[in-house]
């Protein structure tokens, strides 16, 4: 695989700080254990002043936590994760029927991380609501896929938002100020799930590739789910990124690891930091079998205007935020 970009000398001059950043953070680091804070959300509506100031106090300090009682139970997840299986598990003549287009549609091999400069060994399915006319698969590829991926979809948003809401009360907006940023309905809408499934390793993997190189997310906040068994996600504190020691987190049934992303942290004139995170490929003990995660990007609507309540960083919308991220990432796939 051809790298597009490097990070050396011939680094691009990347118009945006993240990305800036971003291109700094290839090296392999060191790893420490560190305690990944769990945030129970069960009864939400009579607790959620508890349950923001927990939220706050991680999102703030670290940048990433897991929550559990989020109204997603294990069966949904479960079944959720077998559908991405079954999609994967299509010829690639199939899923090459559905290209991946502003991060909708499927790719392979073609996410070139800023910070890394190699193609993720990976692919991915992604589903963004209005963008996906000719990216289905029909009712006789895969059955049910379509209506069965959409409802999962609904309730991650749910729970991101329920999550926003929270930020929402301390930032100084009301309650509901990101879920109407993200409304559903909008011909705007461009909040995204993505099913990645990491390839088996097969023998020793290239020098210089990661399964997900090293990155901070584009969007506010990223709901991912992982599977008991397939590790090798790890993350570095927003406020300890200069140390650049990574912090595995173990897959836990049930629960979501949350990060906060680029887009909340410029929203919130930088109190919520987003963190880096990457996926490794599983060391020689470890584990070799493919790795599935399912990720719920929550990025605000195409015509929303990112305004933070102290106006550290001048105006931009959301859909010129995403796209100078993600063209930064995938060539032409924008
Ligand atoms: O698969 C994972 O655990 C992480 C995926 C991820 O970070 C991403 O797609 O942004
Ligand atoms: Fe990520």
């Amino acid at each position: 695989m051809q790298a597009i970009y490097s990070t050396s000398a011939a680094a691009p001059d990347y118009a945006l700080e993240e990305l800036r950043k971003e291109s700094t953070m290839g090296s392999e680091g060191t790893t420490v254990q560190r305690d990944i804070r769990r945030i129970d959300l069960s009864n939400f509506a009579a607790r959620k002043a508890e349950i923001t100031e927990q939220l706050w106090s991680a999102a703030t300090e670290i940048g990433f936590f897991q929550i559990d009682h989020h109204g997603i139970s294990a069966a949904e997840i479960d079944d959720a994760f077998a559908l991405s299986e079954s999609f994967f598990a299509l010829p690639t003549a199939t899923k090459a029927q559905w290209p991946l287009s502003r991060n909708a549609g499927w790719e392979s091999l073609s996410q070139i991380r800023p910070s890394t400069g190699t193609a993720d060994q990976k692919e991915s399915y992604q589903i963004t609501r209005p963008r996906m006319a000719g990216l289905w698969p029909s009712e006789q590829e895969l059955p049910g896929f379509q209506q069965a991926a959409l409802a999962f979809e609904a309730k991650c948003w749910q729970v991101g938002m329920q999550v926003l809401s929270c930020f929402a009360d301390r930032l100084g907006f009301d309650s509901d100020f990101f879920a109407r940023a993200h409304a559903p309905d909008s011909p705007h809408y461009q909040s995204t799930l993505r099913m990645l499934h990491y390839f088996a390793q097969d023998g020793a993997h290239t020098p210089g590739t990661w399964r997900a190189g090293a990155h901070t997310d584009f969007d506010c906040l990223t709901l991912l789910f992982q599977r008991p068994g397939q590790g090798g996600l790890q993350v570095l504190p927003g406020k300890e990124m200069q140390g650049r020691a990574w912090t595995p987190v173990e897959p836990a049934q049930g629960v979501i690891t949350c990060n906060i992303g680029d887009m909340l942290m410029r929203w919130s004139d930088d109190q919520l930091p987003s963190n880096f995170h990457r996926v490794k490929h599983p060391a020689a003990h470890e584990y070799q079998g493919a790795r599935y995660s399912l990720a719920f990007f929550c990025q605000a609507n195409e015509d929303v205007v990112i305004r933070s309540p102290g106006g550290k960083y001048p105006d931009i919308t959301a859909a010129e935020y995403l796209k100078q991220r993600i063209s930064a990432n995938f060539s032409n796939k924008y």
